[in-house]
């Protein structure tokens, strides 16, 4: 590894933006096939890897909905979660906030609960086996409608307690925040965090509505919002936390190079961006591979790779007495790396 990729693996991190359907990896993918006997449309793993080409975010999800199919029962769901652990631990990730999409399973006929015991079990397995602490962020599919998400939520109930957050993802154009700000009022007033992907393909005054309408607590992407330097500066002075994904902007062309990527932009804007992976299993990397794509590509010095994981800790929502020793120790590292 070269000094870079030895310095971001052991910096510890935060990963705030993760879809854990987004972390099934082929192996796993044919192998819950095997074990559930789901059909999938693919011979070999090869082949699945090279379906991985996407001209836009639509392209993506098409294959991600399908990919999701083969995961049935609690223990699928604890294994697919277990696997992502054990790959981030090496990462230097040491606290997660995972997302992860109910109705894709609800609307196939596995059960809530069934999704969320085996997210449950692995989550606290990595903090016994990793020191990984975790966070469930709970999304509702923007393509659907708000009947759904307000039905998702009322099955959350009994869970309340285990979850911190919801979030809104899928399809961007054409579903405006707007469409959910009912449900995450409702969201709100039962204790949750809120949090939205915004300024991904939709354009800047999606993000105004994530923060005005639905009053997010931190933006998914926000990319587009730099074409609007007000709300650039909005989002500067509120301190808003943006889970920025290199990799996934690279794969789904939200930007055309690596080597335009915004994220040095952003931190010179005063905004608060962090590194995340979105969906790693088809993005090509994990966090560390997006902090090592993102600095070789921009030039990051080790002071920027150190804010960004600083920015991770601060736009968590861990307790500040936990925050305040992530941020310790992470000084210590970046002084102890000099
Ligand atoms: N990058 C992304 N944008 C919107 N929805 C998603 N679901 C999983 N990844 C997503
Ligand atoms: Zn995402």
């Amino acid at each position: 590894m070269s000094d870079l990729g030895t310095f971001i693996a052991g910096l510890p991190k935060a990963e705030l933006h993760l879809h854990i359907e987004g972390s099934l990896e082929p192996e796993l993918m044919f192998a819950l096939a095997q074990r559930n006997g789901v059909a999938i449309p693919f011979a070999s793993i090869d082949e699945v890897r090279a379906a991985y080409s996407f001209s836009r975010l639509q392209d993506f999800l098409d294959i991600y909905y399908q990919g999701a199919n083969v995961l049935v029962t609690e223990a699928d769901f604890h294994d697919l979660a277990a696997a992502y652990f054990a790959r981030v631990a090496a990462d230097g990730v040491v606290h997660a906030e995972i997302m992860f999409d109910p109705q894709t399973h609800t609307d196939r006929g596995i059960a809530f609960d069934t999704v969320i015991r085996g997210l449950l079990s692995a989550m606290e397995e990595a903090e016994a086996e990793h020191g990984i602490t975790s966070r469930l962020i709970m999304s509702f599919l923007r393509h659907l409608d708000e009947e759904s998400a307000f039905a998702t939520l009322a099955m959350a109930e009994p869970w309340l307690d285990r979850i911190a957050a919801v979030g809104l993802d899928s399809s961007e154009l054409g579903h405006p925040p707007e469409k959910f700000a009912r449900v995450f009022a409702a969201a709100r007033a039962k204790g949750l965090r809120l949090v939205a992907h915004a300024g991904e393909e939709g354009p800047p005054a999606y993000v105004e509505q994530a923060l005005d309408l639905l009053g997010v607590d931190r933006l998914d992407h926000g990319n587009r919002s730099l074409e609007d330097p007000v709300l650039t500066a909005r989002l500067a002075r509120e301190g808003m936390t943006l889970t920025v994904c290199p990799l996934s902007n690279l794969k789904l062309c939200v930007v055309d190079d690596m080597a335009d990527h915004p994220i040095d932009r952003m931190l010179a804007e005063g905004i608060r961006a962090t590194v995340n992976s979105d969906d790693p299993a088809y993005f090509g990397g994990y966090v560390a591979d997006n902090y090592v794509a993102a600095a070789e590509a921009r030039g990051l010095s080790r002071q920027d790779l150190a804010r960004l994981a600083r920015n991770s800790f601060l736009g968590s929502f861990l307790d500040d007495a936990a925050v305040a020793a992530h941020l310790a120790r992470l000084d210590a590292y970046v002084a102890e790396a000099r």
